[in-house]
């Protein structure tokens, strides 16, 4: 390029700046005071102008709007641009800097954030992995429906609220992806058989039981039975079915067969999981205990293919140890009834991990095949699934290119994370206290990201800034829950291997050890205690946490799942660790316990490791360590979703409802740093090799070819250019900028202006290379172009295209 490109690329951004910048897309840009009152408005207008998503410097805010029609299409593509820009930007960091990147969804349920996770992970398709027509997304998406309908339940926030957490892993090679790996962290495993009121049992059992026909109905053994007479159903209220049900059961099957999974296999667990709920163990006259709902648990043995006998010594057998010697004793009616509800919880989870673990192995999610298949561009289209089901009986050829994709050369990933938010729901239990640490621990990530990092290197650097943001710290309240010895967590697995562990010991405990900290609260209720979380105060029923937290099984259970007394492959197959364990010994049954869910590690599994914490919640607490040690090695990237009323209605934006999120995501905060700080900070290096591009290509030489100037020199010179370049063009005239130690810290405005320079720079220059180009290939085409027109068209043409060329 040479001066007069320059020229008009700073021209032209002054054109472009004044003409296309919104100054409201970004609350940054709001005329001060920024006031809690001028955010709400500011959403409140973009809301019903059909805007959901606003910028808060590089944080995104999005509203939800249940399903509210955008006015018209162009604010639709507006939308769009949001996330396009997003993940543009997250892409072009990633290849810059060859960091690992993630974007983090966080808000309360019903936020949207899983619809949003599905919006960024298209887009990324769209820009990294051949788009949505392309065999790999469709294999995603296929997954991601069978997963959902298994780990979504309808809850009195939220009618498809997600009982998962979800960590996409894009792995990226050469700019675009090379697979997508699912991770999912279940979080309500006990809701199987122990929902109750509003909160519903998984999505999957009423799709399954409205769905299915006669004969299916026969084959599976549900033939008269429905959610009022299944009692893991019927605790809980039905609430209004989904209209849509019978399609999208069909749907899943379809997205079953996608994966390859026999249906059979799956339907066969979950009727028999139902059927399980009937069956219930009182004490007889004898020893023995007897049978309420023999019927039921015939037909279970039919299903899982084990006889009612095994069935009925594994319920109710234990297998002891006492000084050495090993003998049989009868278990008491809780016991055997505690029995069948792991095993219940067990069944349900491992296969849930089954369906994750053969999504994860598939081998087209690795990114390979582009070719079009269908149309349809909808995450749950029947059309995709009919095409792909095709496409997957007739491209075996295609499969075999797919095995021989080169390995990608290094372990860098686009995640997108959608994670539980934090949960409240009157009876809260130990389930939702692991929730709302995780949402705690996200939390943590965002403070010290946001506000920590960006007030510390400040400091550090000796860089004056008028920050003056309070923000809540929440370390003290992770450490609360999770310390390893003082945690509310870890006195739980203390009392839990006590020789009669208690829950008014717990308690006690601590209530001694926490009774000074101040997120802890105790309460006049027995068991209950109290604890001020950053979304709000949640208080705890212990009643149940020692129960829930050592859930086992039993060998004397797991031994009936061996193949010589279970002929039902697939079931066998999800208890095949812990019995290769048991097999490796001599005895199968000798006392021994094993924890109800499956340990995976990352997304593969090793289902029984000795080392790993056998507790629920040992087991979770290791889980998210995993999690977080992944993403403080990747740059987040963060969205804030909030909804937009309580009622999921279209169309209302309920103030005090917004206000609430607003204020727990700490939205009025990141704008006062954004606006006020320097959330940018850059390596002088870096910096220049950024920005260098600015400087006009004479001085450009001689000034970058000068050894011995410092990168803190050439930043200046750089920043001087910028600054002479915006006088004429903004408002901004003030440098946003200061110079510290190692690093240049940038304003958010200053970021934007020196980002869009130097995109309008690469534009111009992108446009003249290809100018010249298309002409180099045009003229070189030209003397057999000539000799071929010479032969066909009249010589007054050819004189006329003969100037034309020499023109050019
Ligand atoms: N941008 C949007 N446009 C239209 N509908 C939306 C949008 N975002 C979310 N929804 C709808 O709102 C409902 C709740 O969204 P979603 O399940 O994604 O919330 P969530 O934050 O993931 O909740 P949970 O934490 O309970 O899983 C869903 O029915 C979803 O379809």
């Amino acid at each position: 390029m040479d001066d007069s490109d320059d020229e008009e690329a700073r021209g032209r951004f002054c054109e472009y700046h004044a003409a296309s910048k919104d100054p409201v897309d970004d609350l940054v840009m709001l005329p001060g005071p920024l006031t809690e009152h001028v955010v709400l408005q500011t959403l409140q207008s973009h809301f019903f102008n059909g805007k959901f998503q606003t910028r808060v410097g590089s944080v995104l805010v999005s509203l939800n709007p249940f399903g509210s029609p955008p006015p018209n299409r162009a604010l639709q593509t507006g939308m769009k641009d949001m996330f396009t820009s997003l993940v543009r930007n997250v892409r072009n960091i990633l290849l810059d800097t060859s960091v690992s990147q993630v974007v983090i969804l966080n808000g309360v349920s019903g936020s949207g954030k899983t619809h949003n996770s599905h919006v960024l992970l298209r887009t990324l398709f769209g820009d990294a992995g051949g788009g949505c027509q392309t065999d790999s997304f469709k294999y995603l998406s296929a997954a991601l429906t069978v997963i959902q309908a298994f780990g979504s339940a309808a809850t009195a926030n939220n009618p498809d609220s997600s009982r998962l957490g979800y960590f996409f892993e894009n792995v990226i090679s050469e700019g675009a992806i090379y697979r997508t790996k699912i991770h999912c962290y279940l979080s309500d495993p006990y809701r199987v058989c122990r929902s109750r009121g509003r909160d519903r049992n998984f999505n999957i059992f009423y799709q399954m039981l409205f769905s299915l026909t006669p004969e299916e109905r026969a084959k599976y053994h549900m033939t008269g039975y429905h959610t009022k007479n299944l009692a893991y159903l019927s605790a809980c209220e039905a609430g209004t079915i989904d209209e849509n049900i019978r399609t999208r059961f069909a749907t899943w099957k379809a997205c079953l067969g996608v994966l390859g999974v026999p249906l059979s296999d799956i339907l066969r667990i979950l009727s028999a999981i139902l059927l399980l709920g009937n069956v219930t163990f009182v004490h007889g006259d004898g020893l023995d205990l007897v049978v309420q709902g023999e019927k039921e648990l015939a037909l279970v043995g039919s299903l899982l293919g084990i006889s009612v006998t095994s069935l009925y010594k594994g319920f109710t057998q234990r297998t002891k140890r006492m000084g050495g010697h090993v003998f049989k004793a009868c278990c008491d009616q809780d016991s055997a009834n505690y029995t069948k509800d792991n095993l219940v919880t067990a069944l349900y989870c491992r296969t849930l991990l089954a369906l994750v673990k053969r999504a994860n192995s598939t081998r087209s999610l690795k990114m390979a095949s582009t070719a079009s298949t269908s149309s349809g561009e909808s995450f749950i289209s029947e059309t995709n699934v009919k095409n792909l089901l095709s496409a997957k009986s007739s491209t075996q050829g295609s499969r075999t290119s797919i095995n021989h994709v080169l390995a990608p050369k290094s372990s860098e990933f686009i995640g997108v994370l959608d994670m539980f938010g934090f949960e409240n729901i009157g009876d809260n239990g130990l389930g939702q206290l692991c929730i709302n640490l995780c949402a705690e621990a996200l939390q943590h990530l965002y403070n010290t990201h946001v506000f920590k990092a960006t007030e510390e290197a400040c400091i550090e650097e000796g860089v004056q800034c008028d920050m003056d943001v309070y923000y809540s710290e929440n370390a003290p309240l992770v450490e609360l829950i999770s310390s390893q010895r003082t945690g509310i967590l870890s006195i739980l697995e203390d009392e839990g291997r006590m020789q009669a562990p208690a829950t008014d010991a717990f308690i006690h405990k601590i209530r001694v050890t926490h009774k000074k900290t101040d997120f802890f609260e105790e309460s006049s209720v027995g068991t209950n205690f109290t604890i001020k979380h950053f979304a709000g105060k949640v208080e705890y029923n212990a009643k149940d946490f020692l129960a829930s937290n050592r859930e086992c099984l039993h060998d004397d259970l797991l031994s009936i799942f061996t193949k010589g007394s279970c002929n039902f492959g697939f079931v066998s197959h999800l208890f095949s660790a812990e019995i290769k364990h048991l097999q490796e010994n001599n005895s199968l049954c000798r006392g021994e316990t094993f924890p109800v869910m499956p340990r995976v590690i990352s997304s593969d599994y090793v289902y029984f490791s000795d080392n790993h914490p056998k507790t629920f919640s040992g087991d979770f607490h290791a889980r998210l360590d995993g999690l977080l040690k992944i993403l403080v090695q990747a740059r987040p990237h963060f969205v804030r979703c909030i909804r937009s009323n309580v009622e999921c209605k279209k169309n209302v934006f309920d103030t005090s409802c917004v206000c609430r999120q607003l204020r727990s995501l700490q939205v009025l905060e990141t704008l006062h740093i954004t606006a006020t700080g320097f959330p940018h900070r850059l390596r002088y290096r870096t910096f220049n090799n950024r920005y260098k591009l600015i400087i006009p290509k004479v001085n450009n030489n001689n000034i970058l070819k000068h050894d011995e100037m410092k990168p803190f020199a050439i930043s200046k010179v750089i920043l001087d250019v910028f600054l002479q370049m915006k006088e004429h063009a903004l408002p901004f005239a003030s440098a946003h900028w200061a110079l510290g130690k190692k690093h240049i810290f940038l304003s958010e405005i200053g970021h934007q202006q020196l980002e869009a320079v130097r995109d309008e720079i690469r534009r111009i220059a992108a446009t003249k290379i290809q100018t010249k180009w298309r002409t180099y290939v045009h003229m070189s085409r030209w003397p057999i172009l000539k000799t071929q027109l010479l032969k066909r068209l009249p010589s007054r043409r050819l004189i006329i295209i003969n100037y034309y060329y020499n023109s050019v």
